[in-house]
């Protein structure tokens, strides 16, 4: 296959799918916006695609939860579709608001017979957090991060702080290498493994336990994650792109790259 076709889903709110359809195309993929009742209204749409992309935004408002109306409307509407579409070796992406629909949707095998093992809260700040961040990425299965050891990203978010039940799960999601991406800084030890950050803020812009911006399911083929590649698919959209002396790609491509090499 050469080109994979990517589905990126829309609900009101979403403002992000432009711009995450475009660095699909820019790595070679083939994508096709769709809106939540199109798909609701025809699941069979998912099948005629190798790539399901949830963007970011404020999908419904971020009423009652940021994720949560759009992620029950899939967790509820469209379980066989998704669930097959998962099982047929296809991959899932959900950036910033759609990491926080993937988590509530079942596909990031985050619940257990107790319930969610972890969830995405509010930032300790209290308030909405835009910056960049340094990243760690967990060598593991993860397709969309093959190839990359850290990474450089624009977070966007007022609830992302991604806190885990206790130190009992956030051990055994580690061990099972669903905690693909950490934010780091220079004093960061990233060995240790702590429901409290080791990285402060502003390096670590929420809170988050252990330093987690992002997770992937038990297939590898899942991420989901706070921070935001397709924000950075030029050098130049780097704030200090001129006196670091940055050129060519941004880092963020590299994951839309990996998505489609997936299929070649
Ligand atoms: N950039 C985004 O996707 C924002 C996510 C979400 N609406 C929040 O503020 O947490």
């Amino acid at each position: 296959m050469s080109s994979p076709r990517v589905l990126v889903l829309r609900a009101p709110g979403t403002n992000c799918d432009k711009e995450t359809a475009f660095a699909f195309e820019q790595a070679g993929g083939t994508p096709r916006t769709a809106h939540i009742r199109e798909l609701l209204g025809n699941p069979s749409l998912l099948a005629e695609h190798q790539v399901l992309c949830i963007p970011g935004g404020f999908s419904y408002g971020d009423d009652i939860a940021s994720g949560r109306i759009l992620g029950n409307q899939l967790r509820e509407q469209l379980t066989n579709a998704l669930q097959e579409f998962r099982a047929s070796d296809k991959l899932v992406l959900g950036i910033c608001n759609g990491f926080q629909v993937l988590m509530k949707t079942g596909l990031l095998d985050i619940d257990d017979a107790e319930g969610p093992q972890a969830t995405l809260a509010w930032n300790d700040s209290g308030r909405y957090e835009a910056r960049w961040v340094n990243l760690n990425v967990e060598p593991g299965n993860c397709v969309f991060l093959q190839g990359i050891e850290d990474i450089v990203l624009p977070v966007a978010h007022a609830e992302g702080k991604f806190v885990v039940r206790d130190q009992q799960t956030l051990d055994s999601l580690a061990g099972a290498g669903r905690l693909v991406l950490r934010y780091t800084d220079s004093a960061a030890d990233s060995e240790t493994l702590s429901l409290e950050p080791q990285v402060d803020y502003p390096a670590n812009p929420n809170g988050a336990s252990a330093d987690i911006a992002g997770i992937c399911d038990t297939t590898g083929r899942v991420l989901g994650l706070m921070p935001h590649p397709e924000r950075f698919l030029f050098a130049h959209q780097h704030p200090n792109w001129t006196s670091k002396g940055l050129s060519g790609a941004g880092a963020g491509a590299k994951l839309f790259d990996n998505a489609v090499a997936y299929f070649k």
